[in-house]
């Protein structure tokens, strides 16, 4: 698989080291703030020249952490032709009835559990467990070490924070954040932030 990585930030480097786990080639990088090659991946230009480096047979992978920058950035990629393939770290456990949609990203040492359903561009990250049937929309970050019981669902764009544990069942609407670390038991409204054990509105 060749690769173009769009983003140069935090979030990047893991997905550099994802990819080179995977065996992938990745041909560059593109990102608005310039400087020099990160990890040994060239910079390429801003985000703006992918249109010149969309080729046939190349994917793209979208490497930033904010949640609404990278649903626009995926719908751009698409938009050009390029296809957004998975990305699942080697030393992810998926189960083999869980469904990964086009450029969601699961990282190393997550688990992702029977009938779980990881929706486009969505990220699951480093150590963090969806148990069977739980649902991440489209583009909504799971991030390092939370816990999805089963029959959870997340919204499209939400934020589950660092180390945040979901009882079974619960549902969050889109674009909510939890806060690393909170213990959410009951239904989050779209757009909410909450945090603490238990979990509250802040
Ligand atoms: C590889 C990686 O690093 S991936 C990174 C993944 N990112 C995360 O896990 C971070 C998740 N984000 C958070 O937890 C953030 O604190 C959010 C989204 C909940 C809130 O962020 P903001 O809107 O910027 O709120 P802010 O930081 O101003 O805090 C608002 C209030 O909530 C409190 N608060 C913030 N985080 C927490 C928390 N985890 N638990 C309890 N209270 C919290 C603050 O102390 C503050 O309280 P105050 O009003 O009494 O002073």
């Amino acid at each position: 698989m060749r690769v173009l990585v769009l983003g140069a930030g935090g979030h990047a480097r893991p997905v550099i080291e994802a990819l080179r786990a995977t065996g992938a080639e990745i041909t560059g990088l593109l990102d608005d703030a310039e400087g020099g090659p990160l990890l040994g991946v060239p910079r390429l230009g801003p985000v703006a020249a992918l249109a010149a480096h969309a080729a046939p047979g190349l994917g793209a992978v979208v490497a930033i952490g904010d949640n609404a920058t990278r649903a626009r950035l995926g719908a751009m990629c698409r938009a050009q032709g390029l296809a957004l393939p998975a990305l699942v770290h080697p030393a992810a456990l998926v189960s083999p009835s869980a469904r990964i949609e086009e450029g969601a990203q699961v990282m190393a040492r997550a688990v992702i559990g029977p009938l779980a359903a990881i929706g486009p561009l969505a990220l699951v990250n480093t150590g963090a467990i969806v148990e069977h049937d739980a649902t991440v929309e489209d583009a909504a970050h799971i991030a390092p070490g939370a816990v999805l019981c089963g029959f959870v669902r997340i919204g499209a764009r939400a934020l589950v924070g660092a180390g945040a544990v979901l009882q079974p069942g619960v549902a969050v609407g889109a674009d909510a954040r939890i806060a690393g670390g909170a213990a959410v038991a009951a239904p989050v409204a779209a757009g909410a932030t909450v945090a603490g054990v238990p979990a509250r509105p802040i």
